[in-house]
């Protein structure tokens, strides 16, 4: 049976003869379709529906038949949905099915050939399909929850030095992905797919602005926060775990309390497997200091990490970058497979794909400098290109001919020649002229328009997640061995600590009962809650890290912030416990501090407060300066002021009012440590007296209010209660910071990119218009 040929509207010149590998056409517009009278016209306008679905007409060698036995109105599209390409296609004569009583399916030679077939009814229709379509329709029928993702000229700027005016990233895109199907961006390198990503996954920079519709099955939602899941170009991975273990945690974090945990281990082990990292399952992750995986085995892991819940809808980032051919495939095969199975909804940003992984994806999406060159079924690229006078050569892969095309990067360098004589910036017009005016272009506006008036289901967040009791218990135990494994993070501080209260106990070495060891006792006493806590400074970089892994796991909504600043307290809790015991034990007997038991714990639990406070307060910088160096000289320049009015350095009742004394002062945490390290020490002890005129000997309250100016109104378990306060405070403004910032910024970008009654678009000025 052959297939009859079809001439799409939109082609400019009669199709040339095609090579068995350029493969199907494209079902063209519906006025060229033969239609049974008896067909409505509304089951007529269904079919452009079908345009991703086209005839094989390279080899052929079985035709399964797939009988409709009440024939009145065409199946909806996600009835027709894809079938697991590029093993079955529908013929272009699906065209005629009303009429014919028989849609043809037309399977490669290779594939598909002997089939059970077994009665489905869909919307009333009855058909025999192949046993593996009708497991498939029936996923589909139950995930009638898949998400439409569709965008309607859509424009990004973004602030242009040069001319002081605004720069367009993204110029006019219309398109869209529906469930099961997964669409490639394609392009040069910065042509715009990692801004058009973003803008469709809601995370673009706070410095652009964008115009356009974005919606998600017919409605306006925000995605983010749990809704979608987005592999970024960059892996931020926890280095310290093993694969098996940042996956595992991960499992834990995201998958549902009622799964078991060797559920959750074979899910993680399984998905491991499927991204072909089984051999590396025990490998430390690794970073700058210490080598572990390759650049394509963390791809991997990052994408293991967002398959675990099989997300509704999928953002990959180059999915594929440091992946040779054979992983590429497999990857992107395993993903489609997913989408396929599962109704997913995929976007991916692809740079440089294999033919075989090119053929994998339903639509192509590609861009030139923000605008598009072609978007629709990847099997008609080619012919696209062609009819356009970009014909492929032979034996080249499609994908590299269409960026080699529309690469204008080296337009100076290279010879003339794809095209003729034409350049790439030419060749790019030609292109973007063609595809506006085309037929297929036509289609796509109507599907968006079809889909937004579906008015689906609303998105939900990911349910069924890990209980908040189980994301903070994995979170704690996670961190704490992160904590373990990142000499940057305690050990290194812990050796300098040593170091440091070394020179503290040998500088103040028994320091004595003396007139002048009143002095002496409250400079090591300054130092100790000025320096050493100071130092806790020092696992910024490491924290800093952390942030990066929270900021990609939140926006995939693994967890929540509570979750994170819970976990990430108590892991540290033993960390600074050891380092204020054991360095402080050094500094406090070599100097010979007052004697007695207590004494020493209220030392190591001011020091251990005071340590969690820097700590806390640098999370607040981390909050607000994400970059580690900016970060650290903030939080020094921050501990600096607090140091120098912290009653020390100025003596309370000298410090200036009223900003320095009120409300300074009390802010700054040093008061509060400097008076409960005197307290403990001073309280009880008597010095002898060798001021003319005075008391044979002075006692320690007396130095305490005449000497340090010390509150004695309270005792100094209050001024340590008074650390720990602000701690909880710290960490809880935290808290505070990160979800303002989750709810304040895309109100932001909300109220920059409303519509403004004189608004226009920035064009392109290379384009010609
Ligand atoms: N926030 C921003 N501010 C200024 N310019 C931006 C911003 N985001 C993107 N751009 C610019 O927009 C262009 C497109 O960037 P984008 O990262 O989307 O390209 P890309 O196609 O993903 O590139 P690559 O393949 O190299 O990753 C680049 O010139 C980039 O510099």
């Amino acid at each position: 049976m052959d297939s009859p040929t079809y001439v799409p509207r939109w082609t400019p010149s009669p199709s040339p003869p095609r090579t068995p590998r350029e493969g199907p056409v494209i079902l063209g517009d519906h006025d060229d379709i033969e239609t049974d009278s008896s067909v409505s016209e509304e089951s007529v306008h269904d079919l452009p529906f079908f345009q991703n679905y086209s005839t094989h007409d390279g080899k052929k060698a079985s035709i399964s038949s797939t009988r409709i036995k009440n024939t009145s109105v065409p199946p909806p599209i996600p009835f027709l949905g894809p079938i697991e390409a590029p093993s079955l296609r529908l013929d272009s004569s699906v065209s005629r099915f009303s009429e014919a009583e028989q849609v043809t399916m037309v399977v490669p030679i290779e594939e598909e050939i002997n089939h059970d077939y077994s009665t489905l009814n869909l919307n009333g229709m009855n058909m025999e399909m192949p046993q593996r379509i009708e497991h498939k329709y029936d996923n589909q029928m139950m995930a009638s929850n898949g998400i439409h993702l569709t965008w309607k000229d859509l424009w990004v700027t973004v602030p242009d030095k040069k001319t002081g005016g605004r720069r367009a990233i993204l110029q006019g895109l219309t398109g869209y992905v529906e469930p099961g199907q997964v669409l490639a961006i394609m392009g040069p390198s910065g042509c715009g797919k990692s801004t058009l990503l973003d803008t469709l996954a809601g995370r673009l920079d706070s410095n652009t602005r964008q115009k356009g519709e974005i919606l998600i099955n017919g409605r306006r939602q925000a995605l983010a926060f749990g809704t979608s899941a987005y592999v970024t170009q960059d892996d931020t991975l926890m280095t310290t775990l093993t694969v098996r273990e940042a996956v595992y945690y991960s499992a834990q974090l995201q998958l549902p309390d009622s799964m078991s945990k060797s559920e959750k281990k074979e899910r993680a082990e399984s998905t491991i497997r499927d991204m072909g990292l089984q051999e590396a399952m025990n490998t430390r992750i690794g970073g700058w200091s210490v080598k572990g995986l390759s650049g394509g085995q963390k791809r991997r892991v990052s994408i293991c990490i967002e398959l675990l819940t099989r997300p509704k809808l999928l953002f990959l980032d180059e999915p594929t970058s440091g992946l040779d051919s054979a992983a590429s495939y497999h990857v992107m095969n395993r993903i489609i497979k997913i989408a396929e199975q599962d109704r997913r909804t995929v976007i991916a940003s692809i740079h440089q794909p294999s033919s075989e992984v090119f053929e994998l994806f339903h639509n192509l999406c590609l861009l030139s400098s923000g605008r598009t060159i072609y978007f629709g079924p990847t099997s008609a690229a080619n012919e696209y290109f062609s009819l356009n006078g970009f014909p492929c050569p032979p034996m080249r892969n499609p994908s590299d001919h269409f960026l080699r095309t529309i690469n204008k990067d080296f337009d100076s360098d290279i010879e003339k020649g794809l095209g003729g004589n034409k350049t790439a910036a030419e060749a790019i017009n030609i292109l973007v002229k063609s595809y506006k005016s085309s037929e297929i272009s036509n289609l796509v506006q109507r599907r968006v328009l079809e889909i937004c008036q579906q008015n689906g289901g609303s998105l939900e967040k990911k349910g069924n997640q890990a209980s908040f009791i189980t994301q903070c218990l994995v979170l704690t135990r996670r961190s704490f061995v992160n904590m373990y494994r990142d000499l940057g993070y305690y050990w290194l501080r812990f050796a300098i600590y040593i170091a440091l209260c070394l020179c503290v106990g040998t500088i103040y070495y028994d320091i004595g009962s003396t007139y002048g060891s009143i002095q002496a006792r409250g400079s090591m006493l300054m130092f100790v809650a000025a320096f050493l806590t100071f130092m806790a400074i020092g696992g910024f970089p490491s924290f800093v890290e952390d942030m990066k892994i929270f900021t990609r796991e939140r926006l995939n909504g693994h967890y929540g912030v509570a979750s994170f600043v819970i976990g990430n307290t108590f892991s540290s809790i033993p960390y600074l416990l050891l380092i204020s015991l054991a360095p402080g034990a050094i500094a406090y007997y070599l100097v010979g501090l007052q004697k007695g038991i207590d004494h020493f714990v209220y030392f190591a639990l001011m020091l251990f407060a005071c340590m969690m406070l820097v700590e806390s307060l640098m999370m607040i910088v981390a909050s607000i300066v994400p970059d580690f160096l900016m970060g650290i000289i903030t939080g020094a320049g921050i501990q600096g002021v607090m140091m120098l009015n912290g009653g020390f350095f100025r003596l309370p009742d000298d410090l200036p009012k009223p900003f320095w004394k009120y409300p300074m002062y009390y802010i700054a945490f040093h008061k509060y440590a400097n008076q409960g390290f005197y307290k403990n020490e001073f309280e009880g002890l008597t010095f002898p007296n060798e001021q003319v005129g005075g008391p044979a000997v002075i006692t320690g309250d007396y130095i305490l209010r005449n000497f340090w100016q010390v509150e004695l109104g309270y005792s100094k378990w209050v001024d340590v209660a008074i650390i720990f306060g602000m701690v909880i405070l710290y960490r809880v403004m935290f808290l505070g910071i990160i979800k303002t910032a989750e709810k304040v910024k895309p109100m932001i970008r909300a109220f920059l990119a409303r519509p403004t009654k004189r608004s226009t678009h920035v064009q392109d000025p290379t384009l010609d218009h």
